[in-house]
């Protein structure tokens, strides 16, 4: 059992004089229960009486852990737990191509479905892909078994931004329908719903497919400002209305991935980025739910992040959890960070991992456990459902 009080390892950043060991300790005794809870109720004001956040989602542990308080264990779930690590993914899959899957509500719902059936892990993610919502408005882009979204026509100029469509919001109602069949069968376990953070897509649309350091859209950002600006805008547009649609149709809370920003120095990122993340969480700020804002090689840029207005920040593997607590004053909750390279390590070896990752995340007034980044696809689905177990008597 990781204890409250685990003495974390020494980290690479003077702790500040007077901090707390653990501030689980340190955030909760400033919580007043019922003022939590009555400022709780007002902020999920907007969304309907039978919506799962208002019947039963909100006591979840991940739910509970995203507002601050104290869970009957540390949640746990992991980006890509829908995928190819999953025989019935790959069986359900069969003869029907990622986006086709993603617009089939029922197959959607399915998947989504089977990582929680088969892992017992404490939410489920939406089965969607980050292109959705522009191939949703019309943009000619495909998903590339073993590469990633490919578009048709790249976005260079000021003309090819300005022929971006915009998306309809009935284009969306597959979404809705997928959405509310998924949590028609999860009960009190939370649905997270998802978008790309406007940079992800932007690379994505100005490179035309995968790339590694995403140079055009950061030269764009710098040679040609007023077409990075209105490209950034529209995918915090069409982002924004992909993540409305998920969360008024079920969804308990959000996550935001700018799996790309890691490319991005912290200049860029607060001078042609982050108002364009605050505008994509925007979309669902008026519906209170929790949002989790999530990168890769983002060490520098986690405050920033949290600031667009995230409840928690996603800490990829390359930097400590108590560091990255540090960095964002210990005040804003984690998730993470296991290493999903050790998910092929020795069982001991991946325990012991684990257990440094819960002493590292007791510096923060909350932690849900996940990965670093995505599961592996040749990741043996027995050991994500051992990591949950063992992750759950860890933290009782
Ligand atoms: C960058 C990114 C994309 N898509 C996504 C991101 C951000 C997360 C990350 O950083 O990995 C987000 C995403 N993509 C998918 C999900 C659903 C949730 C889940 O998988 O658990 C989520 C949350 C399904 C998917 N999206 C994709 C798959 C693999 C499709 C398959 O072959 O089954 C899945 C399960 C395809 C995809 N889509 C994308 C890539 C890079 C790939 C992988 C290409 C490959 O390796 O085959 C773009």
């Amino acid at each position: 059992m990781a204890s409250q009080n685990a003495r974390i390892p020494e980290s690479s950043e003077p702790r500040p004089a007077g901090s707390a060991a653990t501030a689980h300790e340190a955030a909760r005794p400033d919580l007043d229960p019922q003022a939590e809870a009555a400022a709780w109720q007002r902020r999920l004001g907007a969304l309907p009486e039978a919506h799962p956040l208002r019947v039963g989602t909100a006591e979840s542990p991940l739910v509970r852990t995203l507002r601050g308080l104290p869970a009957e264990h540390r949640p746990v779930w992991f980006m890509r737990q829908a995928g190819r690590s999953l025989p019935e993914y790959r069986a359900a899959r069969e003869g029907t191509g990622m986006l086709e899957a993603c617009l089939t509500p029922a197959l959607a719902a399915e998947i989504t479905l089977q990582p929680v059936r088969r892992h017992g892990v404490d939410a489920a993610i939406f089965f969607s892909d980050i292109v959705v919502p522009m191939k949703l408005a019309g943009v000619g882009v495909d998903i590339v078994a073993g590469r990633g979204p490919v578009l048709e026509h790249p976005v260079r100029s000021a003309a090819d931004v300005a022929a971006l469509p915009e998306l309809p919001d009935a284009a969306l109602d597959p979404i809705r329908e997928a959405v509310q069949r998924t949590v028609a069968e999860l009960g009190d376990t939370p649905l997270i719903g998802f978008a790309g953070a406007p940079f992800t897509i932007a690379a994505y649309a100005v490179e035309g497919g995968p790339s590694r350091d995403h140079l055009r859209p950061r030269t764009m950002m710098h040679a040609d400002p007023a077409s990075w600006d209105a490209l950034a805008q529209w995918a915090a547009r069409t982002s924004g209305a992909f993540l409305r649609a998920q969360v008024e149709a079920g969804a308990s809370a959000v996550q935001l991935f700018d799996s790309w920003a890691g490319s991005l120095s912290l200049g860029d990122y607060e001078a042609h980025v982050q108002r364009h993340s605050a505008d994509a969480l925007g979309a669902v700020a008026d519906l209170g739910v929790p949002r989790i804002h999530f990168g890769t090689g983002t060490g520098e840029l986690l405050a920033a992040m949290r600031d667009a207005g995230a409840d928690a920040v996603g800490v990829d593997y390359r930097i400590p959890l108590d560091v990255a607590s540090h960095r964002l004053g210990g005040r804003t909750v984690v998730q993470g960070n296991i290493d999903p390279a050790l998910l092929c390590a020795p069982r001991d070896v991946l325990h012991e991992h684990a257990r440094d990752v819960l002493r590292r995340g007791e510096s923060a007034p909350g932690h849900v456990v996940n990965l670093g980044h995505g599961v592996p696809p040749d990741t043996d689905p027995d050991v994500l459902s051992d990591l949950v177990t063992f992750i759950h008597e860890e933290t009782r």
